[in-house]
């Protein structure tokens, strides 16, 4: 491990502790107070990493830099009670002073926190030793920062801010644990999540569906789509000439600012995309047509229980049917919002025979229930010549090298896309289940709070949405399918997804709220988090935890602007294809 030469003093350790977000218990935090020499020279970030003796010989304890406060010795009991003449002289004093240079009279109070790491003689360990009060604190130096923080061999995502060092991380494992974009609207959302879907397609082997409710993400990525083996979904109706498909591509697609210029570039580049079939309409059949759930099986047995026109006679029968169901579904583990299928045939045949022992008549419900439901299931769907969300899923499944690497589905109705999400993420993980690959594929969900939010609905399909999102956040590493999902509000989404992702994008919260949960979360200080709101467009923090860094520090870094990338792509007609990091 290597210092910066400038070397600090252990003052105090404060502890803090504050109720959790929603008020069920408290978090505590430890905070340090290093004192540093003050120095025109001194470059300190918050985020820099200092090392502390402990009560361990040779062992240092790691602490981030949270904030840093410059302090003179001559205003430490000023305030409003002394005089203003002499208040005034005394400020003037200390205004030189600091131009002048190094007085013994100020210094820099360092506030820093543990991160749950030790440096031993035998490298990096997890953990935490008590540090000696009084005793040396150090800077790391850039080059121990960067072994420390960065991924070796991995993929450059931005520049450490304050320190110009490349930031790599390990994109395929931080996808494998499912990634979180967290920022106010304008905070660069969409370009950061736009400029990781570009490194994954050209540094993995990854494909990519992204649910685009904005519908800006083919703009953001045309250069890729153009390059790679790509698709938009539609539900758009577009012309059959190219031409004319491109001006009305143009007409309801917001051009960013720094791109207005290439106006004509980008739609002869899209014109292209309708030439080489690259646009498709994606069918969505209409409401109500879509095949039946387990789910609603036991909603229509529990009609039948219900209904005053059912003979009390059979209503028996309807509930030994229900709880049939019941021991069924959870012996074989089929979960509400599986597709019924010809599993239940035999459920079927033994409630035909308790219908004739109980020497029910033919044409009772009960019967006429089981045969329409043998119907159903006996009925082999008409295959459609239309692209629908079950063609969709065999191509997002396909193995093949020629199949395609990028989908984006373009759904501008609400409720309509929770469904879209709901049925595809289903037919997507029940097909994998059923023949099972390692082939990554990196779901990306903008606006994740209308999918998932904290308060589902049935009736505006959002509890469909959130209970196949929920599922893919727990159990799609399984299968190899993974999530970014990324949202301005974190209390409106179901926060029950926040501890299944591994890998935290933030930028400014401007809710305490929002930065409570996430501190919360990850145990980060909450005078950290605060710093965020310091943040400028297209800066971020990134927490990871055992994912995309070889550590769990938290960093800050600016991330390329999208825009840039795609406008060179642009200027030079080729795709843009960020180089590996070292
Ligand atoms: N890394 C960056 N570097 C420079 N400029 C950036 C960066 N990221 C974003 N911007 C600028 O900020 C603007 C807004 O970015 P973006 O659309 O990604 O924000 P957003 O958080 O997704 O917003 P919204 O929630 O409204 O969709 C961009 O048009 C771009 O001009």
């Amino acid at each position: 491990m290597e210092f910066e030469p400038i070397v600090g003093r252990l003052r105090e350790v404060r502890v803090t502790t504050r109720p959790t977000a929603d008020g069920r218990s408290s978090v505590t935090f430890r905070n340090f107070v290093v004192e540093m020499p003050y120095s025109k020279d001194l470059n300190l970030n918050v985020g820099a990493l200092l090392a502390v003796e402990t009560i361990r010989s040779n062992t240092y304890l790691i602490l981030e830099v949270a904030d840093y406060v410059p302090v003179h010795y001559g205003m430490i009991n000023m305030d409003g009670s002394i005089p203003k003449e002499i208040r005034d002289q005394v400020m003037e004093e200390v205004s030189k002073s600091w131009k002048d240079g190094n007085s013994t009279e100020m210094w820099i109070d360092v506030f820093a926190y543990p991160i749950g790491y030790i440096a031993t003689p035998e490298g990096f360990k997890k953990g935490y030793l008590p540090p000696l009060p009084g005793s040396p604190v150090r800077i790391l130096s850039r080059e121990s920062f960067r072994e420390f923080v960065c991924a070796r061999n991995g993929v450059e995502i931005g520049k450490v801010i304050g320190e110009d060092i490349p930031l790599t991380v390990d994109l395929s494992k931080a996808m494998v644990y499912h990634m979180g974009v967290f920022a106010f609207t304008g905070s660069g959302k969409s370009n950061l999540t736009a400029s990781i879907i570009r490194r994954i397609l050209n540094n993995t082997n990854a494909k990519v569906v992204i649910f685009d409710v904005s519908m800006e993400y083919s703009i953001l990525l045309l250069d890729q789509l153009l390059a790679q083996r790509a698709e938009i979904l539609t539900t758009d109706r577009y012309s059959p000439n190219p031409l004319d498909a491109s001006r009305k591509f143009m007409r309801t697609h917001v051009i960013p600012e720094e791109l207005e210029k290439f106006r004509e570039n980008i739609r002869r580049r899209v014109e292209e995309l309708f030439t080489s079939g690259k646009i498709r309409t994606l069918y969505i059949p209409p409401e109500g047509s879509m095949g039946l759930t387990f789910e609603t099986l036991l909603e229509l047995v529990k009609d039948q229980i219900d209904d005053k026109y059912t003979a009390f006679a059979q209503k028996p029968l309807f509930s030994l049917m229900l709880r049939k169901l019941d021991t069924f579904m959870r012996q074989n583990r089929i979960s509400k919002d599986a597709p019924l299928d010809d599993s239940i045939l035999s459920i079927l045949d033994e409630m035909e025979n308790e219908g004739r022992n109980a020497g029910l008549k033919e044409n009772s419900s009960l019967f006429s229930f089981i045969s329409s439901l043998r119907s159903y299931i006996n009925t082999e769907v008409e295959e459609s010549e239309e692209y629908d969300v079950e063609k969709l899923a065999i191509d997002i499944l396909d193995k093949d090298e020629s199949s395609p690497r990028l989908f984006i589905l373009e759904l501008q109705n609400l409720e309509e896309s929770r469904e879209v999400v709901a049925s595809l993420l289903e037919e997507v993980m029940s097909r994998r289940k059923r023949s099972f690959s390692t082939s990554p594929i990196l779901f990306v969900l903008d606006e994740a709070q209308e999918f998932i939010p904290f308060d589902t609905r049935q009736r505006d399909k959002s509890e469909l949405s959130s209970n196949a999102v929920e599922k893919l956040l727990r159990h799609g590493r399984k299968y190899h399918l993974h999530a970014l999902i990324s949202t301005q509000r974190l209390a409106y989404l179901n926060t029950n997804v926040l501890q299944q992702l591994h890998t935290y994008f933030i930028s400014v919260l401007p809710r305490p709220y929002d930065r409570q949960l996430v501190s919360e979360t990850f145990g980060i200080n909450d005078t950290l988090l605060d710093r965020t709101l310091d943040l400028e467009v297209g800066q971020w923090l990134l927490v990871s935890f055992k994912a995309s860094l070889p550590h769990d520090v938290p960093v800050f870094f600016t991330a390329p602007n999208n825009l840039e990338e795609v406008r060179r792509a642009l200027e030079e007609n080729r795709p843009a294809n960020p180089v590996n990091g070292k």
